[in-house]
């Protein structure tokens, strides 16, 4: 989230997705409603509704309008919210290196990521997340909870344990409002499931542009949102045309109807549609618990009234509901992409049409437009969809023309996967890209036998000693600062060792890989290399690094340790390089007439580090 990102667009919006209406200029539609007295059951004298009646109605109210309301004197204590707040803040403002021990990419459940490092997604929100599954008890894995600050697993403990207790109590009064029995949502979760994620997002340099958290609804039964006094949370009830900004109020939690919520009741009540914006003054805070089914719990209309018919064909899993949920909305992207990426051809083409049919009544000044002339003066301007426009009167022309400017540089598309493809990370300035083919092998770097480079006896007759002519050609590379060694006393079975070593790394899974992801700054291990942070156009390659040498400053923890023969390999490799490294010295310092031991000296303590690059084959190299 630094300048870079901006500039790579990477969290640029779309025109429509852009904010519509200020982080801080706060509705009040979203009603605010007191739970005192939600216990209190009896109906007062003369008939007066109870406490509990109230609070329901105004409840159900609130999730048929909008789906969201916020909550005071839930009776969560306010001391430990603050804490929790507290410990948030103190975890995000932690090192990079720090929150990346729990590093969620690659699928981990639970702990630490930057949202725009979240993959599959074009456009990426403004925000860090730490993440953690609370709930059921049994399946916590508190391997993937911070470990700091220190009291954070003792409160997060309690949050939760609070917070689902305040998810029951609500889903009680839901379940009656549906006329159904106190307990009928929760059992209808199966075994309740949480899951907390705490939301920073950074003040950000240009926040017109882009978004926190983009548009969504939440997909389970209800979220309970805790929020800082800087507001940002939004809702939309006409898919995204208006909004509103939702009033953040001391102590409160804003509680979102989620889908699961939605499609139980049949559609009366709102899933809360939702996003959040942020602002270049100051970072923003929030804490979403996510109350949801169990993965196996049915979702299907718990009641579906008379004369009414189910908004579901049919009774659905969870997990099944959630997996279509997310593919409908990667396949709403993609639609959107691709008409996007239409009208701006349309955009393109009409311009250039224009100056196309000038160009075109110009030519026919001189000359009577025939085929000939117009396809001389189309590969000119080389534009493929323009020429279909102008020419799509004679189909046999139109043919042509796209065939040509299929074999021109003008117009092709790119395909090494969906992703690149509209970002063109990968594609290089016309100056940069290969010029020579890839296996058109030249002779012109010396290839240099070190066979007897230890022998400096002259033979007779003054002919030279056989290091004497090793010193010479090496030193004939002041062409090129490049040659080749061969007969240079490493071992050839452990170097085929050694590639096959670094073959089965690279071959082995994604998963297996980043465990010694390199991101955030570490010291080794593995890295994509389009994940390296500021380079505005990326190389296609993966690496896996270890730094060797000075020994005393070997960190085996950022070695890979598979495939398992890894460590004594890559020691032995990089112990026999160490040695000819610096038998090469000796030769470059003898050649610039010093000691033999002049450029190793210069070097005080000899470092090494050693990277070995995979590069995947390429569908446009
Ligand atoms: O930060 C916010 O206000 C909204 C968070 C949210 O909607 C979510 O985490 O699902
Ligand atoms: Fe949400």
């Amino acid at each position: 989230m630094d300048d870079n990102s901006l500039h790579e667009n990477r969290f640029v919006r779309d025109e429509d997705e852009r904010p519509k209406v200020p982080y801080n200029k706060f509705s009040s539609e979203i009603p605010v409603i007191s739970l005192k007295g939600i216990d209190d059951v009896e109906e007062s004298s003369g008939g007066i509704k109870s406490r509990r009646a109230e609070i329901c109605e105004k409840i159900i109210k609130a999730c048929e309008d909008w789906g969201i309301f916020q909550v005071v004197d839930h009776g969560v204590d306010t001391k430990m919210l603050s804490e929790m707040t507290r410990l948030a803040r103190e975890f995000f403002e932690m090192p990079a290196e720090e929150k990346l021990r729990f590093d969620m990419t690659g699928g981990k459940k639970g702990g630490f990521i930057v949202s725009s490092h979240l993959q599959g997604e074009a456009v990426q929100d403004w925000r860090e997340i730490v993440t953690y599954f609370s709930y059921p008890i049994k399946a916590r894995d508190y391997s993937r909870w911070p470990d700091k600050p220190k009291e954070w697993r003792a409160v997060t403990e309690k949050y939760s344990e609070d917070l689902m207790g305040l998810g029951c109590k609500l889903l009680e009064v839901l379940s009656e409002a549906m006329g159904l029995e106190k307990e009928a949502l929760k059992d209808a979760c199966v075994d309740m499931d949480q899951k907390v994620v705490l939301n920073s997002y950074p003040k950000c340099p240009q926040p017109d542009l882009t978004l926190g958290l983009k548009r969504h609804t939440d997909p389970g039964t209800i979220t309970l949102l805790l929020q800082d006094q800087v507001g940002g949370l939004q809702a939309t009830r006409d898919g995204g045309k208006t909004w509103i900004t939702v009033e953040p109020i001391e102590g409160a939690f804003v509680v979102n109807l989620g889908d699961h919520g939605h499609y139980l009741s049949n559609g009366r009540f709102k899933n809360a549609d939702h996003q959040a914006v942020v602002n270049s003054n100051t970072s923003r805070l929030s804490i979403a618990t996510f109350q949801n089914p169990a993965p196996n719990a049915i979702v299907y209309p718990l009641i579906v009234n008379e004369g009414e018919k189910s908004i579901m064909e049919e009774a659905i899993t969870f997990m099944d509901m959630y997996k279509k949920k997310m593919s409908t909305d990667l396949e709403l992207a993609r639609l959107k992409k691709l008409a996007k990426a239409k009208q701006q051809d349309l955009e393109k083409a009409k311009p250039i049409e224009s100056i196309l049919a000038k160009r075109l009544a110009d030519f026919s000044l001189c000359h009577p437009v025939s085929v000939c002339s117009c396809q001389i003066l189309l590969v000119e301007i080389n534009l493929a969809i323009v020429c279909r426009n102008i020419v799509a009167y004679n189909p046999d022309f139109e043919k042509r023309i796209l065939e040509a400017a299929a074999n021109s540089n003008g117009t092709y598309i790119l395909e090494m996967d969906d992703n690149s493809l509209h970002e063109n990370r990968f594609v290089r300035d016309e100056d940069e890209r290969p010029k020579v083919p890839y296996n058109k092998f030249s002779s012109e770097i010396p290839v240099i036998s070190l066979k007897g480079i230890d022998d400096v006896e002259e033979s007779s007759g003054g002919i030279k000693s056989r290091r004497a002519e090793i010193c010479e050609k090496i030193i004939a590379c002041e062409d090129w600062g490049i040659f080749q060694v061969v007969d240079h006393g490493v071992d050839t079975k452990m170097l085929s060792e050694m590639t096959r070593l670094a073959r089965e790394f690279f071959e082995m899974s994604a998963e297996e890989k980043l465990r010694f992801d390199m991101t955030g700054g570490k010291k080794g291990g593995f890295i994509v290399s389009s994940h390296l942070q500021g380079e505005a156009v990326q190389d296609w390659r993966e690496i896996v690094t270890y730094f060797s040498y000075p020994i005393k400053a070997r960190d085996y923890s950022r070695w890979p340790d598979k495939p398992k023969e890894w460590r004594a390999v890559t020691e032995k490799y990089s112990e026999d390089l160490m040695g000819l490294g610096c038998k090469l010295l000796e030769m470059l310092s003898e050649a610039m007439g010093l000691e033999k031991e002049a450029l190793k000296d210069a070097c005080v303590d000899m470092d090494q580090k050693v990277v070995l690059n995979s590069y995947p084959k390429c569908p446009q190299p």
